[in-house]
């Protein structure tokens, strides 16, 4: 088995004796920021004036301008959007840099596919969470955490792998299992999994059940309770306890239709159409599109963004999520910024 590591088994006084420099206060900035200054670590946040920089200021943490957080770190986590980073890269942080820093990220995407290229003298490492950003944050603040992937693509000091695991200790990871990766499969299963199960195969298949349901004549709230909201409770259980202990759950005749119907609707075909969409990540295909989507300003994805968001399924969602505060509680205690379509 690969070898998984925890607290015990990580050092992280090399990290102590450093500043870090976190770039962006979003999903991920802002649990990092948070967590690291909570474990015990002297941090920075980069940003530009707005609706981060304000939060951020609101939360207690010091807030500079991106060249000046840059210049004050010896190790610099990039958490901007990936299609931003490159730009701002060249422009604030590359020039700011010294022999011997770090420059780290939470996603590969810009080193594996060369959009951005670090000097020789800094070592490049990244601390990937395997979980939502605001999770990474709750979690923590619960006292547990999410597991983390870390890897070295540049080892300019000696001490990268060092500085990245006691990175990741201190974003929490260390309590939930850290594993070595590195950028090109941290980039590529990542795309992967976010695009074929956890977002882009999971909103798929509710709509499709919810599509069904109401097109055959029945309540579209019955429908979103029993194709949406209850797949939060459903994969609970599977995060506990995997798919036995989902089972164990659920009556003997769901358990049935799980075996005997699952399969008939993801199956072999499912599964050719999932190595298409692997084939596209690792050619470099989806890279290259995205890219390219965004030097055009993104039509496509604010079309299907506005459409997504006119869905039945959002409509009845939103009226009768309003009826459940308790569903939004746990968000708006955390003060988790939660909205409509993108952030
Ligand atoms: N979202 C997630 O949970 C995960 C993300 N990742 C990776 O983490 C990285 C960050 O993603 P994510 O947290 O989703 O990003 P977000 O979109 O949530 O946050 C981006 C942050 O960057 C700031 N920003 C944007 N443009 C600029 C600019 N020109 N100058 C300064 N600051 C700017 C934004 O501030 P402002 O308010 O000013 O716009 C905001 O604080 C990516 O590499 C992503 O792949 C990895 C694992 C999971
Ligand atoms: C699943 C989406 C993700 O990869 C993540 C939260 O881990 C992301 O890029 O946001
Ligand atoms: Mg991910
Ligand atoms: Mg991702």
């Amino acid at each position: 088995m690969t070898k998984v590591l925890y607290n015990h088994n990580i050092q992280d006084e090399v990290l102590k004796a450093k500043k870090i420099a976190i770039i962006g206060y979003g999903s991920q900035g802002h649990a990092h920021a948070l967590n690291l200054k909570e474990s015990g670590f002297d941090v920075v946040v980069g940003l530009r004036k707005g609706k981060s920089w304000d939060k951020a200021v609101e939360d207690g943490v010091q807030v500079e301008t991106v060249p000046d957080a840059v210049k004050q770190a010896d190790v610099v986590m990039v958490l901007l959007p990936d299609e931003r980073q490159p730009k701002i890269y060249e422009e604030q942080i590359k020039p700011n840099l010294e022999a011997g820093n770090a420059l780290a990220f939470a996603h590969g995407f810009n080193i594996h596919f060369s959009q951005v290229e670090p000097p020789e003298d800094v070592d490049v490492f990244l601390v990937a969470p395997k979980g939502p950003g605001h999770l990474v944050r709750r979690t923590f603040e619960d006292g547990a955490g999410v597991p983390a992937l870390y890897g070295v693509y540049q080892d300019a000091t000696g001490q990268a792998a060092e500085v990245a695991l006691a990175y990741a200790k201190g974003v929490g990871a260390g309590r939930a299992g850290i594993l070595e990766t590195s950028f090109q499969e941290e980039t590529e299963t990542d795309l992967f999994g976010e695009q074929a199960v956890l977002c882009g195969g999971i909103t798929s298949l509710i709509k499709a059940g919810f599509e069904t349901l109401t097109e055959a004549g029945y309540q579209p709230e019955v429908a979103y309770f029993e194709c949406l909201h209850e797949t939060k409770l459903i994969v609970d259980l599977l995060y506990e306890g995997g798919l036995a202990g989902m089972r164990y759950s659920i009556s003997d005749t769901a358990q049935w239709g799980d075996f005997v119907s699952g399969p008939r609707v993801v199956n072999e075909d499912t599964k050719a159409r999932m190595k298409d969409v692997l084939t596209d990540i690792q050619t470099g295909k989806f890279a290259k599109d995205w890219i390219l989507e965004n030097q055009a300003n993104r039509p496509q994805f604010k079309a299907i963004n506005t459409k997504e968001n006119q869905h039945q399924i959002e409509k009845v969602g939103r009226e009768l999520r309003e009826l459940m505060p308790f569903v939004k509680q746990q968000s708006k205690k955390k003060k988790d910024v939660v909205t409509h379509g993108s952030r």
